[in-house]
């Protein structure tokens, strides 16, 4: 049995980060970088030892651990109960376990961040196929740790080969082309499960990065709820990377505690990021007939972005390296905001019609200055290579 490349795309979240794991509403959308999953089950001809093994193809490093082994840990008392059609949670007591069981394999020191990803496929894999032998290879896109979703992009690539694999989802069986080739029940199923793995590695996540990548386009999430939007219009983003690693679990738990502190004040924040959102996924969904020039709709956009990112300020999350990123950007009259978790990471920029229609070179010239800019700024500061994420070109996503 075979499955081979599955894939899951990460995200941007326009407005609503951190707020919405405590109940605002928050907009998001994929891009176009995926995380890529494959797997072949193993006959015991070809696993003579009987091994799980996991090839992560970016950071260059394979693991494996044995069946025997797996069995100890995952299923102590009676042989494999892997039940892949209800997701359930990994208990403190397993996640402890599989915390041993990731000592003995050794994790480089600079690259113990994987720990997380590493601990969300074992309990997925072990819950979904439980411990038949297996080769599952991954590679990704995405850069990890900075703000595009790159964790949820793993637990959803990973959920949806692992439940092919297990013959609980079919693909082909919702007919349609892309995303449409898997049914709608399926595709909740490996969304909910992906959600489990989220939960490992964010603590506390909300849902939304694993919905957006599950299911695609943009779309406004709130409670767990789930809103698809349709823009005709579309909004143009420049993503720039600051290369400043962050842990998103870490900076939620960090927002969680400035509101246990604060409660009156923190509701607050959230509920002003509710109303930003709320406002922000109505002027995406205008259309060419309502009476709004782009231009406008442009503005609003920006000063709903500016107001956000003052309140992820509020929040905690920002950092002297997004600082920079937004400093340079407004010497151009343009606006932007971390994305994701913040604390480093990444930063959106709103990239108006009016740059965009300007006569080629023009436009071009600004761009160059801008991306001279920033590489210079964020070098500085970095110590790293000319930082800018990608090219320009690339760096437009069309909603
Ligand atoms: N391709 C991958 N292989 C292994 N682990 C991954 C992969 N992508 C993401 N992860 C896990 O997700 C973590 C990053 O998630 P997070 O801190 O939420 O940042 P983000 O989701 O913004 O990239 C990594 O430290 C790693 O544990
Ligand atoms: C901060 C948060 O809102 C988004 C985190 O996104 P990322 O892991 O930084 O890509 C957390 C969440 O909603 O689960
Ligand atoms: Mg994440």
């Amino acid at each position: 049995m075979e499955v081979v490349g599955a894939r899951a795309p990460g995200k941007i979240i326009l407005a609503g980060e951190h707020a919405v794991v405590h109940g605002s509403a928050a907009v998001a959308a994929a891009i176009d970088l995926y995380t890529r999953c494959s797997l072949r089950l193993l006959t015991e001809d070809e696993s003579a030892s009987s091994a799980v093994e996991l090839e992560l193809r970016d950071p260059g490093l394979a693991f494996s651990w044995p069946c025997a082994r797996l069995r100890e840990v995952f299923f102590p008392t009676d042989s494999d109960s892997a039940a892949a059609g209800e997701p359930r949670p990994c208990s403190p007591d397993l996640l402890a376990a599989i915390a041993r069981l990731l000592e003995e394999q050794e994790i480089p020191e600079a690259k113990i961040w994987l720990s997380s990803g590493l601990s969300a496929f074992l309990f997925l894999y072990t819950s979904i196929l439980g411990c038949r032998a297996g080769k599952v290879t991954v590679s990704s896109d995405l850069p990890m740790g900075a703000g595009l979703g790159s964790s949820a992009a793993f637990c959803v690539s990973m959920s949806g080969a692992l439940l092919t694999a297990a013959g609980v989802v079919a693909v082909g069986g919702g007919g349609g082309k892309g995303w449409e080739l898997v049914r709608k029940d399926d595709l909740e199923l490996v969304n909910r499960w992906a959600f489990q793995g989220e939960k490992i590695i964010h603590g506390k996540p909300s849902g939304i990065d694993n919905s957006v990548s599950t299911f695609g386009s943009m779309i406004k999430f709130k409670k767990g709820e789930l809103t698809s939007l349709k823009s005709s219009n579309p909004v143009k983003m420049l993503i720039t990377d600051t290369r400043v690693g962050r842990n998103t679990k870490a900076l939620v738990a960090g927002v969680s505690e400035r509101s246990s502190r604060h409660p009156d004040a923190m509701a607050s924040v959230f509920h002003a990021v509710n109303s930003i959102s709320e406002e922000l996924s109505s002027i995406v969904e205008l259309t060419a007939n309502d009476e709004i020039a782009i231009t406008s709709r442009e503005e609003k956009l920006a000063e709903l972005m500016e107001m956000n990112q003052g309140l992820l300020q509020c929040m905690g999350v920002s950092h002297s390296s997004i600082e920079t990123v937004l400093r340079t950007t407004l010497k151009f009259n343009l606006v932007s905001k971390l994305t994701g978790a913040g604390g480093g990471g990444c930063v959106l920029t709103l990239i108006p019609t009016r740059i965009l229609f300007m006569p080629k070179s023009s436009s071009r010239i600004v761009f160059a200055a801008l991306k001279l800019r920033l590489v210079d700024r964020v070098f500085k500061f970095a110590k790293e290579t000319a930082d800018v994420l990608m090219e320009m070109c690339t760096t437009f996503f069309f909603f």
